[in-house]
Formats: C-alpha cells, sequence, structure tokens
C-alpha cells in the first residue's frame, strides 16, 4: 500500500515544526525517516498513525485520505510502534497480542479460532512464543519490543509505522528487528509498506529501500541511501565528518564518522 504525504505542515504549541513535507512511500519498500535530534520525525509519524492532525496538508494511503477514514477502517490497515509504545496494565504477552486483532472484530469482539491463530503465528515469527504466559509489564526492553512487532503483526496491516524500533536494544536485537520488519509482508501475503524512523544511519542504510531526510522541520534529501548518505549532507544536517566505505560482503554503504565537522 502506497503512502502520499503532501504539503503536510504541523504547528506544536504556536511553533511550526513541520514545514510543507511531500514524500511517497512507495508499496512493499521500507523507508527510513531519519534526521538530528527534535528534527519533527516523530511528529510526522504521528500524523501517520493518526495521534496528531496536521494542520495543513494530507496523508493518503492508496490514494484515500487518512484523516478521513473511520478509526476500525484505518486500524486495518495501518499499525503502529510508537517511540514509547507502554501499556498501563500488566496484561499476559498473549493479551497484548491478541489486542491486534480488535480492528477484525465485528460484534461481541470476540476472539475466533482464526484470530488466536494469527497471534500464535506472529509470537512464533518473532520467535517469542515461550513468553505467551509472562506479564507484559515483567519483560525486557528487547522482549517487549519483539512482543510490540507480534501485536503490529497480528494486526495484519498494510502500513507499519515504526519510530526507532531499536532504541535501548543491543545491537543483535537491533539486526534482528530489523530483519523481522523487513520479512515483515512475506508473511501476510507481502506488500507490507513501512516507514521507520532511525537514528543510527549505518542501519538505515542496510535495512531501507529508501530514505528520507528532515532537518529542522523540512525535508531536505529523498533517495535510496547510497545517494542520500554523502559526506556532503552529513556535514550539512548532522554536523559531522564522514567517510564512505562499502561492506566487504554485501556492497552495502556504510558510515565511518572521525569528527565533528566544522565549517570554514
Ligand atoms: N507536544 C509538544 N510541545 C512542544 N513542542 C513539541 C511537542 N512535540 C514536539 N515538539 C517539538 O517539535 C520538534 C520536533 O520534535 P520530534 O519529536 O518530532 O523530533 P524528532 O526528530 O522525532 O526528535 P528525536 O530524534 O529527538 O526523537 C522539537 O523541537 C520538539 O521539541
Amino acid at each position: 500500500m502506497r503512502i502520499d504525504i503532501e504539503g503536510l505542515c504541523v504547528d506544536v504549541a504556536g511553533r511550526r515544526v513541520l514545514h510543507d513535507i511531500t514524500l511517497r512511500a512507495a508499496s512493499g519498500r521500507v523507508v527510513g525517516l531519519v534526521g538530528p535530534n527534535g528534527s519533527g520525525k516523530s511528529t510526522l509519524l504521528r500524523c501517520v498513525y493518526r495521534a496528531l492532525r496536521p494542520s495543513a496538508g494530507t496523508v493518503r494511503l492508496d490514494g484515500a485520505d487518512l484523516h478521513a477514514m473511520a478509526a476500525r477502517e484505518c486500524a486495518r490497515l495501518l499499525a503502529a510502534l510508537p517511540q514509547e509504545a507502554r501499556t498501563e496494565f500488566d496484561f499476559t504477552v498473549a493479551e497484548v497480542v491478541a489486542m491486534g486483532r480488535l480492528p477484525h472484530q465485528r460484534g461481541s469482539g470476540r476472539a475466533s479460532a482464526a484470530d488466536r491463530e494469527v497471534c500464535e503465528r506472529a509470537l512464533i515469527r518473532v520467535g517469542a512464543a515461550r513468553l505467551a504466559g509472562r506479564g507484559f509489564l515483567s519483560l525486557s526492553g528487547g522482549e517487549k519490543q519483539r512482543v510490540l512487532i507480534a501485536r503490529a503483526l497480528a494486526q495484519e496491516p498494510r502500513v507499519l509505522v515504526l519510530d526507532e524500533p531499536t532504541n535501548h536494544l543491543d545491537i543483535a536485537q537491533q539486526l534482528e528487528v530489523l530483519a523481522l520488519v523487513r520479512e515483515g509482508g512475506s508473511g501476510s501475503g507481502g506488500g507490507l509498506t513501512v516507514l521507520t524512523a532511525l537514528h543510527d544511519l549505518n542501519l538505515a542504510a542496510v535495512h531501507c529501500d529508501d530514505l528520507h531526510v528532515i532537518a529542522e522541520g523540512r525535508l531536505v534529501a529523498s533517495g535510496p541511501p547510497h545517494e542520500v548518505l554523502t559526506p556532503g549532507l552529513l556535514a550539512e544536517v548532522f554536523g559531522v565528518r564522514a567517510h564512505r566505505v562499502r561492506h566487504p560482503e554485501t556492497g552495502a554503504v556504510q558510515l565511518l564518522f572521525d569528527r565533528l565537522h566544522h565549517p570554514e
């Protein structure tokens, strides 16, 4: 499913934090949002998962205005993993994942055998089946993240929105979470579009098909990672000096950072 963001402006507390953002995430792509702290990545994502209404502009899913959709319709199409995804009560892992099925349930809202199977499959896919009976609040950060991804997959969305999904994870967990996200579509018939904010530019270079760079609320570059992550852009946007190398096995662009960039 395609995401078209057009002319998006957001004002927060009387200040414009996003200025006229227009970008597209093509169907089935893993699309990364990168940019310095406070540049507006989370604000943009919040507009896409409908936690925030833009001051101007539109977000469309395959042409349909997201903010004009009924909440249930939207929840059938789009799942989100916000930066501070929490549950206030100590639900079990199985209950947390079962919440992903709610948009698909009618009437009594009771889970069918088919719903339960989708949830079990989602937990197996993220390698967390053994956690099903545990209390969510007792899990480690990495385990919580896996379970929340399982909930998002159980929702069987066409669009997955992730805000820093690798936060607080060790390197192995980071790679695993991103691999899961990448494969996300394959178990649900393919075509899953992923829009994710990422701080780690090397992970973004490897795991994203396309990147959009946001700086001070404005879109400053878009394209495949090897085109976007240039030393010039990194100096200008992030204020760092970087060298580009190729991964010796995969050929992916990787960055070596040596020091802060001081303009002449
Ligand atoms: N509720 C709010 N009240 C006031 N300012 C806000 C609010 N939400 C966001 N902002 C401001 O909007 C700007 C963009 O914030 P946002 O969280 O979108 O940035 P970000 O790129 O996701 O940052 P980070 O990488 O640090 O998570 C920041 O200057 C932030 O202080």
